[in-house]
């Protein structure tokens, strides 16, 4: 690879991370969950089949766009009308991308390295037919089955979402289970799939593109699943909220010293105040405030704890006006500063320091969250 391949191929690396941090610095921390469940469908009046799911879809678009970072596609609930359902799944991305929506979809997707390749055909190639910003992935064959197909999205500009902590409660007994050979043996499952995303994000300035899933729901498991947020410099979508039982807290606990880079995805407790417009777009905006909040203040816990907190230069509203929503929107980088050193197990500090070594440390985070 020459110089000017090189440089193509970092720009490409870090585009999925750049334009999701800088979506969420002007919409601020939340995904809206585009699921469409059939007691919705029914209830909103709509046919529970394809159309209806269609249908279902651009009105939870209309309430995210301007209002959210991204929206995050259920796609076995489009997959189970066949056919016609994909085709709703297409026309609802194509939409998404003419509104200038950030796309995910969630396929929860993993196989045999020839196998998961496909799924860069389908989602994450410019000619992809449901072509998507970003797609969710499952580890269990093992992360290096996903090795290609991650270096497929990021080719791309496009990004991934690699489950680490599960929401659902039974799944830490498998995500806890401690590695016995191959990579990582001695940490958790959860721990290896967190330390091998994070070599993807290792070297790119500001948000990597190679995101995990962490359960908003998990916070008495955090210390058993041996992976720490706060240390993690790609994005982290995180399900749980609200319906799911957990409230703000639960996100202060889990993501307690996170730098801006959790994405808060959200569901049934937006579209169930459906269907009208009006309704989910109140829904969609008051959960975001909630949602920026419990997340700042997860941000601040750090800060208590004696992590030292650059100066920062704002305005007397505690915005910082050379991080205007217009500045950002132009494309500005995130700005980075040198790392923080890291409270990890010490098993985890001499076998993986490069988990720890980058901290993305925002002089001017404070006034982007806020
Ligand atoms: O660990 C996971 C991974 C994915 N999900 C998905 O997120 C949404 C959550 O929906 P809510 O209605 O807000 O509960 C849904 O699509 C799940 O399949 C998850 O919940 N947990």
């Amino acid at each position: 690879m020459n110089n000017t391949e090189a440089q193509t191929s970092i720009v490409q690396r870090s585009e999925f991370g750049k334009r999701l941090k800088a979506s969420m610095d002007l919409y601020g921390p939340l995904c809206v969950g585009i699921d469409p469940h059939r007691k919705l469908l029914a209830k909103w009046g709509y046919n529970v089949d394809a159309q209806g799911a269609e249908l279902f879809a651009m009105r939870m678009l209309q309430a995210a766009q301007g209002r959210a970072a991204a929206v995050k596609f259920q796609m076995p609930m489009f997959e189970r009308y066949g056919s016609k359902g994909f085709a709703a799944l297409e026309r609802a991305l194509f939409a998404a991308r003419q509104m200038g929506v950030i796309t995910i979809v969630d396929c929860l997707r993993g196989g045999l390295p020839t196998t998961v390749s496909a799924l860069a055909d389908a989602y994450l190639k410019p000619d992809a037919p449901m072509l998507a910003d970003a797609i969710t992935l499952l580890p269990y064959y093992g992360f290096r089955s996903l090795t290609n197909l991650v270096g497929d999205a990021l080719e791309n500009g496009r990004g991934v979402f690699i489950a680490s902590v599960t929401s659902n409660t039974e799944g830490i007994s498998l995500q806890s289970a401690i590695r016995q050979r191959g990579d990582f043996p001695g940490q958790t499952v959860a721990y290896g799939v967190a330390h091998a995303a994070q070599n993807f994000n290792d070297g790119v300035e500001g948000m990597g593109s190679v995101g995990l899933i962490i359960g908003a729901t998990i916070g008495q498991w955090m210390k058993t699943s041996g992976v720490d947020p706060s240390v993690f410099t790609g994005p982290i979508l995180s399900p749980g909220y609200g319906w799911q039982g957990a409230e703000a807290k639960d996100l202060k606990t889990v993501f307690k010293g996170t730098k801006g880079n959790v994405l808060v995805t959200v569901s049934r407790s937006i579209s169930s105040k459906g269907p009208e417009i009006s309704d989910l777009a109140m829904a969609t905006e008051s959960i975001a405030l909630d949602v920026r909040q419990a997340l700042y203040e997860a941000m601040e816990e750090n800060d208590k704890e004696g992590v030292p907190e650059p100066p920062t230069h704002t305005d007397n509203d505690g915005h910082d006006p050379a991080l205007s929503a217009a500045n950002l929107a132009d494309g500005h980088p995130p700005v980075s500063t040198p790392s923080t050193p890291h409270q990890l197990h010490p098993q985890q500090v001499t076998q993986h320091q490069s988990y720890n070594r980058f901290l993305i440390s925002d002089p001017n985070r404070r006034s982007r969250i806020i």
